[in-house]
């Protein structure tokens, strides 16, 4: 005889009941899948769809059934929902006939041949995760359907009336506790992987409930709606509250069941030349589909799926069929550029690059083009002359821009784009490296009132170009842009100038050391200066490689994105980029460069001292003592003169993001007026020079050694030039020029020595109408003597041979041959370097003012009218904030 059944016992065998007549359902609609003849084709569907459940489901709602049949029973319902995109392959694959008829016959086969979506709790669980557009399931799976067109005017049930269900399903509440809410509820198998689909699900092993946030109360409702052994009552007031509707409320028609909640979306992001990744979540059904790509490969690391691109067309089209998945296919711009790689025009990956016919280019400049800076060439022309070259600094990018210009000069004029400081180092290039142009043909923009088209090679400076641009009638069609990172900040004036100017130019060549200082924000304009078709919009480009992120006060593109995709990107359609690491072997271990500086940054007064001192030096009947005197006077005016331009070349240095570097000088107001400026930009600096105690010198250069970002090393030529190692430096200045050259030697060797494991760049800043005009044919005089004994390796009058230095004026030889005489003699050292140290601008007759008061006296800053022009020139330091666009 058999006891009576506890009601515990009476619960758990219905419970048991319930499964096994779920899991039948499940098998029935299983088979109705695979069988051919069944409702498993759309057609089929969509035809019952209009006529209610097939037959071999249960009809009768109030017998139990699993969760994927009630479903179905409810997409059935909402067959008019024609417009809509399914959500999941549920109502997709079941429902709406609209759809349906849109799909073709292999679609159709794939969507049939899906599979369930996983029943793995912990595979549906990671299916369901946010996925990378911030979507979570509650509202990918029902905010589709919330408002289409399909759903209205249909009266919705109220998304927290209960259905009608079986007698014996299982009864909860919903319950307001804070911001969120709580399911009282007893155990149930279905609710509880529903809930762990929830992404802001939480179990309270306290009160051995589930709760969950507001946003996912709409996802839950529909969800429990679809369990035929759950009855939940909705939470008090939340039936027609905003809520509920903004969780999708009105669209519970076209609820999924459960598993389907998942939706996956990403992106397609170029890996290499030749592949893509498919950097998207998990899907079952994607997952079947990148098993049918030939080329696909699995990356265990990163844990994705990669392709060549010849199969990209075709997976964005077969993914497309998938409707619970969306992958966004490269971006045209990609497509575009790598058009070779997807249709597979091209049977080898990288086509070597033919070399250029350089027979029109001066013989000297190609002859002495050295195999890298002769790939660059041949890059340049192979995009048709127009390219970011991006050389490492000191690479050599003015030989390589002039011979790409020069290969196109019938298409001449000119126009040279550069800093101010580095116009006539320009000029000096051109000279150079083009003998056969003649040296009237090169016209330097010096002030506001000079024409801009003067010349066949017109150089000008980026501020004076915005405003001279309007005398344009006739484009330039050749373009050279030096340090095209100025052109970073699409808001300034520069910058508006000089994109125009690129966009109607055949040939642009852009050269930058440092083309992106910060950000790849900054690459933006010189992208589309070579390719002005590229990301015709700044936000599709931010959005990319930006990681565009809008905030209250409109998008950010301050951060990074797939820089690897970017490289790749530049590298096949817009820059070449090596460097000195990649030609160190080609490179020698110092190479120097003679910087003319802006004779304009010279004062009206300080060119008058200088006349005065320069014809003192020259009068007649002077006794040897006087002749010193005048040529000390002249020296450290010289020095005075020197001390804008020098300044401007310093801080263009820094702008281009030259690092660290050590800038030599001679005289104290010269130092001086460097430190102030640097004080007042704040740029990390040290100052060594006679009165530094030894003990401050060691510890002033190891701070200098360890200082991580851009730093400067301000040295006196005379104290700082031994026993000093700054090897993490690999740039060295002098902003003024010294008599005996093994002293500039010993300076120069302070970067390079043990320790240094790149080759040096040496500048000397030469101004021209000073001392250095007989300084520098002097130091080269001398250095040519000691290579002559094997004394010194250098040789200072190779990068000089276009500066014609010596004169055939007698009184200038005659100032020539002072400087050389006092510079043999003995002591002579002692007596310029305290001529230098004591040397007070102020005091000295028909001085020009104290050591920086004339610093802003610059033709450059003076318009048209004559009015000084009152701007920020240095962006770098007070400018770090471009890009901010408004919403
Ligand atoms: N092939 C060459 N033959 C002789 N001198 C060369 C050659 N290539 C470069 N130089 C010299 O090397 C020095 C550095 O070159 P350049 O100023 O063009 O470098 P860069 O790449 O523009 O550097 P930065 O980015 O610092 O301006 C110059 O004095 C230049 O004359």
């Amino acid at each position: 005889m058999s006891l009576p059944l506890t009601e515990e016992q009476r619960k758990k065998i219905e419970e048991n009941r319930q499964k096994a007549l779920a899991r039948r359902a499940e098998k029935l609609l299983a088979e109705q899948h695979q069988s051919p003849g069944s409702g498993s084709s759309i057609a089929t569907n969509s035809s019952q769809s209009k006529q209610g459940p097939p037959p071999n489901l249960p009809r009768d709602p109030s017998k139990p059934v699993n969760h994927g049949v009630v479903f179905l029973q409810q997409n059935l319902n909402s067959s008019s929902n024609g417009n809509q995109r399914p959500p999941n392959f549920h109502s997709f694959h079941l429902s709406s006939p609209g759809q349906a008829k849109g799909i073709g016959k292999r679609q159709e086969d794939e969507i049939k041949s899906t599979p369930f979506p996983p029943r793995d709790p912990g595979v549906e669980a990671k299916a369901a995760r946010p996925c990378t557009s911030g979507q979570n399931i509650s509202d990918t799976n029902c905010g589709s359907g919330s408002a289409t067109p399909g759903t209205e005017g249909r009266r919705p049930q109220k998304l927290g009336a209960s259905l009608h269900k079986a007698g014996s399903s299982q009864k909860g509440m919903c319950i307001r506790s804070g911001g969120r809410f709580q399911v009282k509820i007893g155990y149930n198998a279905e609710l509880i992987t529903v809930f762990k689909r929830l992404p802001s699900r939480s179990y309270d092993p306290a009160t051995k409930t589930w709760n969950f946030s507001m946003t996912d109360y709409g996802a839950l409702m529909r969800a429990a709606q679809s369990l035929p052994t759950v009855t939940l009552e909705p939470l008090e007031g939340a039936e027609d509250s905003r809520e509920s509707l903004s969780t999708g409320g009105v669209a519970h028609t076209c609820l999924p069941s459960a598993p389907s909640l998942a939706f996956v979306k990403g992106q397609c992001v170029l890996i290499s030349r030749a592949r893509f990744e498919a950097d998207i979540g998990y899907s079952e059904d994607l997952m079947a589909l990148f098993k049918q790509m030939e080329s696909r490969s699995y990356d265990v690391k990163t844990r994705k799926w990669n392709f060549l691109l010849e199969e990209h067309n075709k997976l964005i089209q077969s993914v497309r069929c998938l409707p619970q998945v969306q992958l966004d296919p490269l971006p045209t711009t990609l497509t575009l550029a790598f058009a070779s790689q997807l249709e597979k025009t091209s049977p080898c990956l990288t086509e070597p690059i033919p070399e250029a016919d350089l027979s029109g280019v001066d013989p000297k400049l190609v002859s002495n083009l050295l195999p890298f800076q002769r790939a660059g060439v041949n890059f340049a022309v192979a995009k048709r002359g127009r390219l970011l070259l991006a050389d490492d600094m000191g690479l050599g990018k003015t030989i390589q821009a002039i011979c790409i210009a020069a290969f196109y000069r019938k298409e001449w004029p000119l126009l040279v784009v550069v800093p101010s400081s580095v116009r006539f180092t320009w000029e000096q290039a051109f000279l150079q490296w083009l003998p056969s142009l003649s040296p009237d043909r090169i016209n330097v923009v010096v002030t506001g009132k000079d024409r801009l088209t003067a010349g066949l090679v017109n150089i000008v400076s980026f501020d004076l170009l915005s405003k001279l641009e309007k005398q344009l009638k006739t484009p330039f069609k050749v373009v050279i842009i030096d340090e095209s990172h100025f052109l970073k900040n699409i808001k300034t004036a520069r910058c508006r100038a000089a994109m125009p100017l690129l966009k109607v130019a055949k040939r642009v060549i852009l050269l930058s050391g440092t083309p992106a200082m910060s950000r790849p924000a900054e690459l933006y304009t010189q992208i589309i200066g070579v390719r002005p078709t590229f990301f015709p919009q700044f936000h599709a480009f931010g959005l990319r490689y930006c990681d565009a992120k809008r905030q209250p006060w409109g998008w950010d593109y301050s951060g990074s994105s797939n820089l690897g995709e970017l490289k790749l990107l530049l590298e096949e359609a817009v820059m070449l980029r090596r460097l000195k690491c990649d030609v160190l072997a080609q490179l020698p271990p110092k190479q120097r460069k003679m910087v003319v500086i802006a004779p304009a940054r010279i004062s009206t007064k300080a060119r008058a001292a200088l006349a005065a001192a320069a014809k003192e030096m020259t009068t007649m009947n002077n006794t040897k003592r006087q002749q010193k005197e005048a040529l000390l006077l002249f020296f450290n005016r010289t020095a005075e003169a020197k001390i804008p331009s020098v300044i401007e070349y310093i801080l263009d240095l820094l702008e281009s993001g030259r690092e660290k570097f050590l800038v030599f000088a001679h005289h104290k107001v010269v130092l001086s007026a460097i430190t102030r400026e640097l004080e007042r930009k704040q740029v990390p600096h040290i100052r060594i020079d006679g009165s530094t105690s030894s003990a401050d010198r060691e510890d002033l250069c190891q701070q200098f050694q360890l200082f991580e970002k851009h730093a400067v090393a301000v040295l006196s030529i005379t104290a700082a030039n031994m026993g000093l190692t700054f090897s993490s430096a690999d740039l060295v200045v002098f902003a003024e020029l010294f008599w005996n050259p093994g002293v500039l030697l010993q300076a120069e060797d302070r970067v390079h020595r043990i320790g240094q494991a790149s080759s040096v760049s040496i500048h000397y800043l030469v101004a021209r109408g000073t001392a250095d005009d007989y300084l520098w044919p002097l130091i080269q005089e001398k250095i040519k003597v000691l290579g002559e004994a094997g004394l010194s390796e250098t040789n200072f009058s190779e990068m000089t041979e276009a500066t014609n230095y010596f004169y055939e004026d007698p009184k200038q030889q005659k100032i020539y041959d002072l400087f050389q005489q006092s510079f043999e003699e003995e002591g002579s050292d002692m007596e310029l370097l305290e001529a230098a140290e004591s040397f007070d601008p102020g005091s000295a007759s028909g001085a020009p003012g104290s050591d920086s008061q004339d610093l802003g006296d610059s033709v450059d800053e003076i318009t048209s009218t004559g009015s000084p022009v009152k701007k920020r020139r240095f962006e770098f330091f007070d400018n770090f904030d471009s890009f901010m666009f408004p919403l």
